[in-house]
């Protein structure tokens, strides 16, 4: 299968409503490694044709250098998504985020659509990537299917907020209710060998309650998270940036395994813990993360 590993981060995309100038104009100063800018529920239903066109003004004449431009659009089946479909690809942010998939029928009308628009401006159809939203009970069943139908969907992500109203849940700060789709989605998205990312987490002022989460879904495999405010950027970044030790000890993984290879070792010790080849990938993956070069250390 190909290998749809992304290698830049994806620690934090910060939400931006669509129909907020100020926001919109600033969002990239605050250190996000993306920014979403959005069409859908942070908008208002007689908002969404100026919020439009504000994000397509904003596309062309404001730079986010530095950060992952994402435009998430409404869904297709709304009296929306069509059309900010039809303006916002030929502008080509370097993706779009599609909410509440629940089918693969959806996601080939939507991928045909865009592919269409891209044709009739003579785009080509591999530079626009594609997000896949998981926010409801259908979605979570078939994740998989969903998430290997394109090579253009390089990332798929939890819309908590939906899910819980979708479950008819109450959504604790613990996320016990949504524990089950979130490692479900996690699985889907290792195994299609793409990004995967968690929900936001609504209590702004709660930073405790968020660095908890951000470690917590660290471990279950996420490569980032999307958030709702500024404030929040420091804590899932600094989270999701290995530590000074983890650095140090990846390099003297990797340094141990170059000597052993030439030797012709292919599992050995490092610090009396059982060295092979799945370790040594996680402590590249680590170097990554850190921006080290391999030839560096
Ligand atoms: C939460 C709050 C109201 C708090 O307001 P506050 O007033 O307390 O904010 P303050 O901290 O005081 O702001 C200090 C300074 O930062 C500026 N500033 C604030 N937020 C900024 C921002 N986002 N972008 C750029 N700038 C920002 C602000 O303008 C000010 O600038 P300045 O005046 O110059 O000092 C505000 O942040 C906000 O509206 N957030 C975006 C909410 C949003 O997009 N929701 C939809 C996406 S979720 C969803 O749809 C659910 C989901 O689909 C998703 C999934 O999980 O993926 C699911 O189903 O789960
Ligand atoms: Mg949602």
């Amino acid at each position: 299968m190909e290998q749809k590993i992304r290698t830049f981060k994806r620690r934090t995309m910060l939400y931006i409503p669509g129909n907020n100038p100020a926001m919109l104009q600033q969002g990239s100063v605050y250190g996000a490694d993306g920014v979403l800018l959005d069409l859908e529920d942070a908008v208002a239903l007689n908002q969404k044709d100026a919020a439009r066109i504000l994000v397509s003004h904003m596309l062309q004449y404001v730079s986010y250098e530095g950060c992952e431009v994402t435009v998430r659009v409404n869904h297709i089946d709304t009296p929306f998504g069509e059309e900010d479909l039809k303006q916002i690809v030929p502008l080509q942010p370097d993706a779009i985020r599609l909410p509440k998939v629940e089918t693969i029928d959806e996601i080939s009308r939507i991928i045909q659509l865009v592919e269409d628009i891209e044709n009739a401006h003579e785009l080509p159809h591999d530079k626009m990537k594609i997000h896949v939203m998981i926010e409801t009970a259908l979605g979570v069943q078939n994740v998989y299917d969903i998430a290997n139908y394109s090579s253009r969907i390089d990332a798929i992500s939890i819309g908590g907020q939906d899910l819980a109203a979708d479950m008819q849940l109450v959504k604790t700060n613990d996320g016990i209710g949504i524990d089950y789709a979130r490692k479900q989605i996690v699985m889907a998205a290792k195994a299609c060998k793409i990004d995967v990312f968690d929900t936001v987490y609504v209590d702004v002022e709660n930073e405790e309650g968020l660095r908890e989460e951000a470690e917590y879904i660290k471990k279950l495999g996420f490569t980032g998270k999307a958030i709702i405010n500024p404030r929040q950027i420091e804590i899932v970044n600094e989270v999701f940036t290995p530590t000074e030790k983890e650095i140090r000890k990846a390099a003297k993984i990797v340094k141990a395994f170059e000597r052993n290879k030439k030797e012709g070792i292919g599992v050995f010790a490092v610090d009396g813990k059982m060295v092979d080849a799945p370790v040594v990938q996680r402590a590249l993956r680590v170097l990554e993360m850190a921006d080290i070069d391999v030839a560096d250390i």
